[in-house]
């Protein structure tokens, strides 16, 4: 196994390329699995570079859970392998196991007539750590997620949130080289959520652990990951980072508010001249009636609004539509949906306009 040992610097946009003897700190090869004719993980391939956290993206059923699951060895794949390091997980599944830690099934991996500082020693305990060598860990832990005052409590006595980031300290309380965590997020609230993301953050860049976490929650995604892959039905259709992957979406995009109402001439000119979508008409007298635009470059945007001003018509805002990780998640497996070639293109660059957006200050 080898040892982990580049951090990611996440201010360059996450992208320390490996050096060139690095051994990925997992390696998923052609990796399909099939329950029946059902096809869960259809041949993925990725690799994932040491102190990296990856997110993996994908709506209910695509096969996210199956994946990590076929990583950890609990699922056995139809085909393909997948290493934790230099380890076959399948061929050698105890010994990939001293280098893995999961969370799956939220607060349920936890004893829960233990108490939390036992439930931590017990899981450094099965790689062998004794509860002296992982006491500042610990320590730290408990401090991260609000739980010292619970240290010496029975996890049956804690709320459903505390029992949750019990199970992310148990998954977190032993030096792994990766952590697998399945909707980590999912019951927490939100400070303990921003603690999570800075706690994972912490662990990749300070202590090169390698992270692969699955979440519907694009706002974790978007703070604490270094690259998102995300999969649909089985497959994997995009595989980036934020950024890279939310400019795939980024056009030329405009929400258009009227101060009165469009004569019919200049709604026919807008509507013919330009790409215009979702008309949405005044609330009531005095109220703006608004649409949207994607255009080519910023000297149509003049254009328009040259055409509304020659109507006789005034502009009362303009608000530029910036797409965002969801936007781009819901484009490329809306598209994925309708013709996987072009999800394909969408993956590699290639597509032109949105097809859902969410405003956001200019
Ligand atoms: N043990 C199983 N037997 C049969 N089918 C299964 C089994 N496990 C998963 N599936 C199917 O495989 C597909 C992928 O499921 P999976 O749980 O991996 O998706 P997911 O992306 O994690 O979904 P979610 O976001 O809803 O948790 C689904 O169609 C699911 O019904």
């Amino acid at each position: 196994m080898s040892q982990p040992s580049t951090t990611t610097d996440r201010g360059e946009g996450g992208e320390s390329p490996p050096t060139a003897d690095a051994t990925p700190a997992v390696s998923v090869r052609n990796l399909t699995k099939r329950y029946g004719d059902l096809v869960a993980v259809d041949d993925v391939s990725l690799d994932v570079e040491p102190g990296t956290v990856v997110g993996l993206l994908g709506p209910n059923g695509a096969g996210k859970t199956t994946l990590i699951k076929s990583m950890l060895g609990l699922v056995v794949p139809s085909t393909g392998t997948v290493h934790i390091g230099d380890v076959d997980v399948h061929a050698d599944p105890a010994t990939a196991y001293r280098h893995v830690g999961a969370m799956l099934e939220g607060a349920r991996n936890v004893y829960w007539r233990l108490t939390v500082r036992e439930n931590l020693n017990f899981f450094a305990g099965l790689s062998g750590q004794s509860p002296k060598d992982v006491r500042d860990r610990h320590d730290r832990l408990l401090e991260q997620f609000g739980l010292t005052d619970k240290a010496d409590v029975a996890v049956n006595d804690l709320s459903r949130g505390m029992k949750q980031k019990v199970a992310l300290a148990c998954t977190l309380s032993r030096d792994v080289d990766v952590a697998f965590l399945d909707e980590p997020t999912l019951g927490l609230d939100v400070e303990s959520s921003v603690d999570l993301r800075r706690e994972l953050r912490r662990l990749a860049d300070d202590e090169a652990m390698t992270v692969v976490l699955s979440s519907h929650d694009m706002d974790v995604i978007e703070a604490v990951c270094d690259r998102v892959v995300i999969v649909n039905e089985g497959r994997v259709v995009a595989d980036d980072t934020v950024d890279d992957l939310v400019g795939l979406f980024r056009t030329q995009s405009y929400r258009i508010a009227l101060a009165g109402e469009p004569s019919a001439s200049l709604r026919e000119r807008l509507d013919s001249a330009y790409d215009v979508t979702g008309w949405q008409p005044a609330n009531g007298p005095g109220e703006t009636v608004t649409f949207e635009v994607t255009l080519a470059d910023g000297s149509e945007l003049h254009a328009l609004l040259g055409d509304v001003l020659d109507a006789g018509c005034v502009v009362h805002d303009v608000t530029s539509l910036e797409p965002d990780l969801e936007d781009a998640f819901l484009g490329l497996t809306e598209r994925r949906g309708e013709s996987g070639a072009a999800a394909g293109a969408a993956a590699n660059g290639e597509h032109g306009a949105t097809e859902s957006r969410r405003e956001r200050e200019p």
